[in-house]
């Protein structure tokens, strides 16, 4: 099998081999990195190394052996600087004014005084606009180094523990301006923290040093969903290392790998019986540490998780859940596996969608159109079509996308294309350039009106269903001019009911529909009469959280594809596996959250892997 990335991430840093030392020990050890283009947040302990790596991306020392190669991804904006520094120290310049810095840095005289304004503004600085550095409180000079760094319009911004001094109450109204700058003019920034939350929150990449070595270099989601271990897990906060516990688990016989997980992966019930016994309890806001006993066992282990409230005390029992969905997005693979054959693909092609300003959104929707092309729906709110090579050939935006982004797309016979504009409560149909023709339905609860719809679908003869889900969870089918013409289910996991159908597929006067959260394919006439639940009569088909279904060239196979567990499975119109592939994972060959697929004329399956931000095409 062969994988090939069409377009990879843009770099601004390589390092290699690179090491720094003070006259006693090592500042930093060999590190080899590379730092792309968007946020990257620096983690580590005090001492690690955070500023000794800094100091050397800006040029301000220099190793004392390896290299640093600066490749000028981000062409700055407008005539600002290439790049622009905030020390640990901050930098500021004794003899210029509040304003005077931002002045002084801005690179535009025509439009200074109202930029300078908003910066002051949204900084609070305001009121100490002519004051001096020396005149000026320690959270006020925090906030006047970041307004000067802005200020500058450089491409990058590098930023040593920034606003550190600021209260934290007041972080995420400057961090926004910060990252809404950023996103706005294409602005990469690399900053370093001790603050989890915060990377968190503004991160899309994040290195841990630890003695001056890397010991993670990646996504944060990554960091934080899948650490490669304890040590590393920790620097996004609290994390329950349930190696010592993990065979008391009953997850453990379906083979579900048990070892770091969250404390919101993790629920700790009172209960009247148990062999758990509460020796202890920290509660500290919304994350409560736990310390239990087991009484057969003779371990003592100490849990995080987080409560609505506190509740327990010493010497209750308990029992310690863990969160399936949690657990399956993490460890995947083994949980539901049913020793179906692996499907064989000779080829994979990923590629991401464009970004939008520093960031790359992430797919949510596939649907096939004429020679293969293939229409993409991206949680950007664009509608993006590559052809059958994979070439982005046009794009559209969604006519509004500040509520919510779109989430099923589907090409129709008349060349038009139905977007189901979830948040909006509507179907907008456009042309192939992206010109709305049409809009079908309004907020509501009455047929011809949508709470969430999801995914659209078109039958031989040109009527059209759409799923959705919120009060309603039902499909209605549409004339092709729109005219409803009746509708089916309703909330609930009897056969018949849905909670969540979040994909379907026509095929031979019979709907499939992915019943995401009752974990199954139910079926129906077109007509809307239930028929039955795909595989019940061979035992069902474990499934976790199916989003989409698709059907092959030769009309006899289906394709799921599963968000809870980051895999693609095949079966005949029987419900019976046939097959499967994938499993959760960031890895080639992997997903993280997949939402959508669909089957090309060549058969290629085509995966819409949203954790991932990648489109995976899957060749036979
Ligand atoms: N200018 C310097 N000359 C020599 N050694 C230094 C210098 N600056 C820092 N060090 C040493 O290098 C190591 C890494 O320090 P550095 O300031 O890079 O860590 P840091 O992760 O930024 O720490 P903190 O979070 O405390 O700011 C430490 O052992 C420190 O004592």
């Amino acid at each position: 099998m062969t994988v090939e990335t069409l377009q990879s991430e843009a770099l601004l840093w390589s390092l290699k081999s690179v090491s720094m030392k003070s006259a006693s020990d090592v500042r930093l050890a060999e590190v080899d990195l590379v730092i792309p283009q968007g946020v990257t947040a620096i983690m580590g302990y005090s001492g690690a190394g955070k500023t000794s790596l800094l100091n050397l991306l800006v040029n301000y020392e220099s190793p004392d052996k390896g290299t640093i190669t600066r490749t000028q991804a981000c062409s700055p904006p407008g005539s600002g600087l290439e790049l622009f520094w905030v020390p640990h120290n901050l930098g500021l310049w004794p003899q210029y004014t509040v304003q005077g810095h931002l002045k002084l840095v801005y690179p535009d005289v025509e439009s200074e005084q109202d930029a300078v304004e908003e910066l002051l503004t949204a900084f609070g600085l305001s009121p100490v606009r002519d004051q001096y550095p020396g005149q000026i409180s320690q959270g006020e000079a925090s906030r006047l180094a970041v307004a000067r760094a802005l200020a500058s319009k450089a491409g990058i911004l590098v930023m040593d523990e920034p606003l550190i001094h600021v209260d934290q109450t007041h972080w995420p109204f400057y961090w926004k301006t910060i990252c809404d700058f950023c996103q706005k003019n294409n602005t990469s920034l690399v900053f370093s923290t001790h603050q989890p939350d915060l990377v968190l929150r503004e991160a899309e990449h994040v290195i841990c040093l630890d003695q001056g070595q890397v010991i993670y270099s990646g996504e944060v989601n990554d960091l934080y969903y899948a650490p490669p271990s304890y040590q590393v897990a920790t620097y996004l906060g609290p994390v329950n290392d349930l190696t010592p516990i993990s065979d008391t688990f009953p997850e453990k016989e379906h083979n579900c790998d048990i070892k770091l997980i969250r404390a919101e992966q993790l629920a700790l019930d009172k209960v009247e019986q148990s062999s758990w016994e509460v020796q202890s309890v920290a509660f500290s806001g919304s994350i409560e540490e736990v310390i239990v006993s087991h009484q057969e066992h003779q371990v003592t282990q100490s849990l995080y998780h987080r409560p609505v409230r506190s509740v327990l005390k010493k010497g209750d029992r308990i029992s310690i859940r863990l969160l399936m969905l949690f657990l399956c997005l993490v460890f995947g693979s083994g949980c539901l596996s049913d020793n179906a054959p692996e499907l064989v693909f000779s080829q994979i092609k990923q590629w991401p969608v464009p970004s939008e300003g520093i960031m790359i959104p992430a797919p949510r929707s596939v649907n096939v159109g004429p020679n293969d092309e293939l229409y993409v729906l991206d949680n950007a709110g664009r509608v993006l079509v590559y052809d059958s090579n994979n070439e982005l050939i046009r794009q559209w935006k969604m006519p509004e996308s500040d509520v919510g982004k779109p989430e099923g797309v589907c090409f129709l016979k008349n060349g038009q294309i139905a977007v189901a504009d979830t948040h909006y409560h509507r179907v907008v149909f456009f042309d192939q350039q992206g010109k709305v023709q049409k809009i079908l339905g309004e907020y509501g609860l009455k047929p011809g009106q949508f709470i969430f719809p999801v995914s659209v679908v078109q039958d031989p003869a040109g009527n059209i269903y759409v799923c959705e889900f919120g009060e309603n969870n039902r499909i209605q089918k549409f004339s092709d001019q729109g005219e409803f013409i009746l509708q089916f289910g309703k909330v609930g996991n009897k056969p018949g009911e849905f909670q969540r159908p979040a994909g379907m597929v026509w095929h031979h006067g019979k709907i499939y529909v992915a019943d995401a959260d009752n974990n199954r394919i139910q079926v129906f006439s077109d007509e809307g009469t239930f028929l039955e639940i795909l595989g019940t009569k061979t035992g069902g088909i474990p499934l976790y959280y199916p989003y989409d279904i698709a059907i092959d060239r030769n009309n006899e196979e289906l394709y799921i594809v599963e968000y809870g567990l980051g895999r693609v499975t095949k079966t005949n119109l029987a419900g019976e596996v046939l097959g499967r592939f994938g499993k959760t994972g960031t890895e080639q060959g992997e997903f993280l959250t997949p939402w959508g697929l669909t089957v090309n004329s060549k058969d290629q399956v085509i995966v819409a892997d949203t954790g991932n931000r990648l489109i995976v095409k899957l060749i036979p």
